[in-house]
């Protein structure tokens, strides 16, 4: 879908996927901002700042760009409203309703910042931005800004996925792995408890490697900076649409660590666990991880 040919304000039509990356990277540029205003010596008042600016930003540039698409976000839910409106914050713009957006066509699921507490760390890069476009069962387009690394990794309209740096795009494909070797990214403060067991299990020389945020995570796998992103013990649908779309659209793998798909915009939004990877070490990742069976997810 795009805005339309002829437009009251003279923005030329944008496609979804090329709106998703600009809204995640505008975004983006507000939390370097609420960043250098805030600064770092009160960390819940950095983290509430930007939660809400990102968050308040990406509303009203849904509401206006996309006016009929049902949104699904993190800073939008109920029991997040309440507990802002009893802080200093005042309270979010509300999502969708719950029964709308199940029966909606076209749904955001946006993380508007994903790596709340890395974002409160001075000089920590390891937070995102997630943009994603859910419609009638699929992701189908998907961006996560990186604001800190001045990145944006985003779907395109032919079915692939592009990084964009400033005015520059390149084409986004995940890279293999070396042979004989798996650096798999987890959680810096969460590391789910099977994974060491599964990096004694692998017939292979693998590497730990802790970063925040899973948009960071996910990126890093199609950066080629690790080779996997494993993670199980909790999760939710805004933490993995626009990084698993991306990671879709530029070849790798993405599904539960059971092997099953990922499913989005379903009524409970908890999805606890993902495994991204090149397709070459898919089948590896999903044996070792069923050998360590009590690793396997306790499905919402
Ligand atoms: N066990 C868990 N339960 C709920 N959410 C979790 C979780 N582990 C990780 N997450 C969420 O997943 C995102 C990435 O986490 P991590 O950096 O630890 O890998 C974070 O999102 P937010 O920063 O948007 O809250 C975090 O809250
Ligand atoms: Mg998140």
């Amino acid at each position: 879908m795009t805005d339309g040919t002829a437009r009251a304000d003279g923005r030329a039509p944008v496609d979804d996927h090329a709106l998703a990356g600009a809204l995640a990277t505008e975004a983006g540029r507000l939390l370097l901002e609420v960043r250098d205003e805030v600064g770092f010596a009160d960390g819940r008042a950095l983290k509430n700042a930007g939660d809400l600016r990102s968050h308040e930003h990406l509303m009203a540039a849904l509401a206006e760009r996309r006016p009929g698409d049902a949104i699904l976000s993190e800073e939008g839910r109920a029991s997040v409203a309440g507990k802002r409106a009893a802080g200093l914050a005042g309270a979010p713009t509300g999502n969708t309703a719950d029964a709308d957006r199940r029966t909606a066509d076209r749904v955001w699921i946006i993380d508007p910042l994903d790596g709340t507490r890395e974002f409160s760390e001075e000089g920590r890069r390891d937070w995102a931005v997630h943009v994603a476009l859910w419609e009638r069962g699929r992701l189908t387009a998907g961006a996560v800004a990186l604001p800190a690394q001045g990145l944006t990794l985003r779907t395109d309209a032919l079915g692939g996925a592009v990084t964009v740096n400033g005015s520059r795009e390149s084409v986004l494909t995940a890279p293999a792995p070396d042979p004989g070797k798996l650096r798999i990214a987890v959680s810096r403060t969460r590391p789910p408890a099977f994974v060491q067991r599964l990096a004694e299990t692998l017939d292979t020389d693998v590497e730990l490697v802790p970063i925040g945020s899973a948009g960071a995570k996910i990126s890093a796998v199609l950066l080629g900076e690790v080779d996997a992103y494993v993670h199980a013990g909790g999760q939710y649908e805004w933490d993995s649409a626009a990084p698993a779309a991306v990671a879709l659209a530029a070849g790798a793998h993405a599904s539960r660590i059971d092997g099953t798909p990922l499913e989005y915009n379903r009524e409970d939004p908890r999805l606890p666990d993902i495994l991204v990877c090149h397709p070459m070490s898919a089948s590896t990742l999903l044996t070792g991880i069923r050998d360590v069976s009590d690793a396997l997810p306790s499905c919402p």
